[in-house]
């Protein structure tokens, strides 16, 4: 090629599937975002913190998005895919068809949410044996992670799911394989989310003690017995079947997936922060905390060596960032918490009205109205007599106890906008709170963080953004808010 012939354009496809929607972003090889696309997805809640999706809507709304982020391109030039999702579990039978995970025996929802909490008599279980791999999840196994909702399938849904069942995915492998027909599983999936070591693969005893060693019988292959790192290749790429789904050519590579948080994390935790005045400029990447927050929150921080947190998931070893160890906080509720503050408040149709009228967000128009109302003081002060527990959905860490609720003090017999918007800062903060304890939390065991690096839909929050500066003690120049389109296709 003669010097003065640009290189061929190579381009990548990325497709994230968070709780409420699924995203999709092209990039160049140079990681420029060039196309974004959304689009919802169902969600049902048959009954309380029971929470169900539908394989087949994620995987038409991965096509949705896809086609439209390629439109225009030349499909020749696409040298990649790659997905992320939630860590929810997707029941097939073996002929890979939806089973239900519901008494209604509804397989369109074939989807056991990440957020879903009805195994809570499973993992107490799992936890009274004190089986040595639980010291692999900060000590004590999440209600929100695989094995109590696998034996809760077992236990409840013997004949309709788990005796048809052939194959358990996290759904971040369920996409990959839709797109390859390749079974393998991720690392980061498995060692995340089912205790699955990298070192030492499955280990029996565990399975046997909780009541799954229907897992062992089979040499696990309904839950992965191949088992690749993200980012490497599966089998010959995409088939023509998804291809065509897709709107992509068939044979193009496809990685091996990520959970949401942990492509979120590897997207900000490695940005080039020359030239911002950062403190963390100069310093390891291990001095970073990227924070996933979207309708949950994730705190992924990383080491050298391993790093026992109580309360807080991991030491996982190369599940996010290839070498390194990675400890993961959490709250699983966020956004999604705000929105319920927010929405259940006698003042969110006034709200709503007024935001409509300037075209704003709800959240736009209440950071500005709080801005009116706080007068002298910093914003923060709004709040001196009103304070909110966060734990309406259990506490994920550092206390790892979900049977906490939550809790708001200082209420008045006033329900005006006024008041709606100091219970949204109250919240807001709550959050902030809960992200220091988690900080404070992983310090003490021996992280040393000094930036914390935000990304999720709360990241275009700017109060939300601050709030975290002010009060995780890192200063507003050290609080750098990185909007992550969708790191997967970066590798
Ligand atoms: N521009 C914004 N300003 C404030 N909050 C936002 C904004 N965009 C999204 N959010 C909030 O972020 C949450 C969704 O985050 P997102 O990362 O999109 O979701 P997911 O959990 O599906 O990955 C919701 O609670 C939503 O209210
Ligand atoms: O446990 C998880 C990651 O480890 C869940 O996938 C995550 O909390 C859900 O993410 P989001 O709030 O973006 O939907």
């Amino acid at each position: 090629m003669s010097g003065g012939e640009q290189k061929p354009k190579r381009y990548y496809v990325g497709v994230d599937v968070g709780t409420g929607s699924v995203r999709a972003a092209l990039v160049d090889q140079s990681g420029v975002l060039l196309a974004f696309a959304d689009h919802p997805i169902e969600k049902w809640e048959p009954q309380f913190n029971h929470h169900e999706q539908s394989s087949e809507d994620i995987w038409a709304a991965c096509c949705v998005v896809t086609k439209k982020v390629v439109q225009g391109i030349d499909l020749n030039q696409i040298r990649g895919l790659g997905f992320d999702a939630t860590c929810s579990l997707v029941v097939l039978d073996k002929e890979f068809h939806p089973l239900p995970v519901n008494h209604e025996g509804d397989s369109r929802r074939n989807v056991i949410m990440w957020l879903d909490h009805r195994a809570v008599s499973q993992v107490n279980r799992i936890n009274e044996t004190k089986h040595s791999v639980l010291q692999y999840v900060g000590g004590v196994m999440s209600v929100e992670m695989q094995a109590p909702k696998l034996l809760w399938l077992k236990e409840n849904l013997r004949e309709t799911c788990w005796d048809k069942a052939g194959h358990f995915f996290d759904l971040p492998d369920f996409l990959s394989w839709k797109a390859t027909g390749v079974t393998a599983r991720s690392l980061c999936s498995l060692v995340c989310k089912w205790t699955y070591s990298a070192e030492k693969g499955w280990d029996d005893s565990f399975w046997k003690m909780v009541g799954l060693e229907d897992f062992v019988a089979d040499n696990y292959s309904k839950i992965g017995n191949q088992v690749l790192p993200p980012g490497a290749s599966l089998g010959n790429g995409l088939t023509p079947e998804a291809a065509r789904d897709l709107g992509l050519l068939p044979g193009i590579a496809v990685a091996a997936s990520l959970i949401d948080a942990h492509a979120g994390g590897l997207g900000v935790i490695g940005a080039d922060v020359r030239g911002h005045g950062l403190v963390c400029e100069g310093q390891p990447v291990t001095s970073r905390l990227a924070v996933i927050c979207g309708t949950s929150s994730c705190h992924m921080g990383i080491s050298k060596d391993p790093i026992f947190v109580p309360g807080v998931w991991g030491p996982y070893f190369s599940a996010m960032v290839p070498g390194f160890w990675l400890n993961e906080g959490g709250q699983s509720v966020t956004g999604k918490l705000i929105d319920h503050m927010v929405q259940g408040h006698a003042a969110f149709p006034e709200l709503q009205a007024k935001a409509t009228a300037r075209c704003q967000s709800v959240y736009a128009y209440l950071n500005s109205h709080l801005d009116l109302i706080k007068k002298a003081q910093p914003v923060g002060f709004l709040t001196v007599d009103l304070h909110v527990w966060p734990d309406f959905h259990g506490n994920r860490s550092p206390l790892a106890d979900l049977t906490l609720k939550g809790m708001v003090t200082g209420l008045t017999l006033s329900q005006d906008l006024d008041d709606l918007a100091i219970l949204y800062l109250a919240t807001v903060q709550a959050i902030a709170l809960g992200t220091r304890f988690i900080k404070e939390a992983m310090e003490a065991a021996g992280h040393s963080i000094s930036t914390l690096f935000l990304c999720g839909g709360l990241s275009k929050n700017p109060l939300f953004v601050q709030m975290h500066a002010d009060i995780t003690g890192s200063n507003g120049k050290n609080e750098q808010s990185w909007e992550s389109c969708v790191p997967e296709t970066r590798r």
